[in-house]
């Protein structure tokens, strides 16, 4: 019966490794998944699991809406879009950091002389609560990706990305002005099946946990 199913939604991208290693620690059936095929779900029959592989920015609509019960995918995602999801464990893996990053010969500015200027990024919502919380107004431009290219070509003074090794800002001329948040990532749950599938999930939880005190999946 579909429903003894407990669906994952995998975040597929850089993620994905360390994610498979995890599930293969706690015991999980992972044989054949990739996101190099065309498919998109991954039954495993004999242990009741199902797997979906998903743009990592789609994974908490998957879980909010109860179409998967579980879902791994980065803070950053959780925080910008606010879905109502139950955040169960930090799963440590996959660090970054939200910045505030201008070009290079900017950075002495004070962040009081950022207002009224413009912030290119993915992600709108963190970044116009930070400005907000700042006391600043700054107009916010919404890009899909590459943000750092927005000062370069002046359709931005600042962008508003996650960093990890900050290669990316270095090569494009920019520095990290301030950081706003870290971000790992985390496992969510649907808050229906958190009470109907609790004995499924839970299992999972307890493994996943162990890995993450032995020193985890870094
Ligand atoms: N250096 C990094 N670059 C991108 N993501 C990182 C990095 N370090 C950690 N992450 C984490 O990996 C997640 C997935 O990033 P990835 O680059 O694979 O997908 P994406 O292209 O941003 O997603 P989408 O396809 O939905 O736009 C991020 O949301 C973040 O949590
Ligand atoms: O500090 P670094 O290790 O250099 O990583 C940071 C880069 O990674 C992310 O981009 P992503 O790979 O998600 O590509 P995108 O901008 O096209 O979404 C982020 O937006 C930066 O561009």
């Amino acid at each position: 019966m579909m429903q003894d199913y407990l669906t994952i939604a995998l975040s597929k991208g850089t993620l994905l490794k360390p994610t498979l290693k995890l599930l293969e620690e706690a015991g999980m059936p992972v044989e054949g998944v990739t996101e190099d095929s065309r498919a998109m779900v991954f039954n495993f029959e004999e242990e009741k699991i199902r797997y979906i592989m998903c743009r990592p920015t789609d994974v908490p609509t998957y879980v909010e809406q109860g179409a998967a019960d579980l879902g791994i995918v980065g803070k950053d995602v959780i925080v910008e879009q606010g879905k109502d999801v139950y955040e169960l464990l930090d799963l440590g893996y996959g660090y970054c950091r939200f910045v505030v990053a201008v070009p290079r010969e900017k950075d002495k500015v004070n962040l009081r002389e950022l207002n009224y200027k413009r912030a290119a990024t993915k992600f709108p919502v963190v970044a116009e609560n930070f400005f907000r919380s700042q006391g600043l107004q700054v107009e916010i431009i919404k890009l899909h990706g590459n943000v750092e290219l927005a000062p370069i070509m002046g359709i931005a003074d600042m962008i508003v990305d996650i960093v990890s090794t900050g290669r990316t800002l270095r090569e494009n001329n920019l520095v990290e002005l301030v950081k706003i948040m870290d971000s790992t990532t985390r496992l969510i749950c649907n808050r229906v099946s958190y009470r109907t599938k609790y004995d499924q999930i839970r299992p999972l939880l307890e493994s996943f946990a162990k890995i993450i005190e032995k020193g985890g999946n870094k």
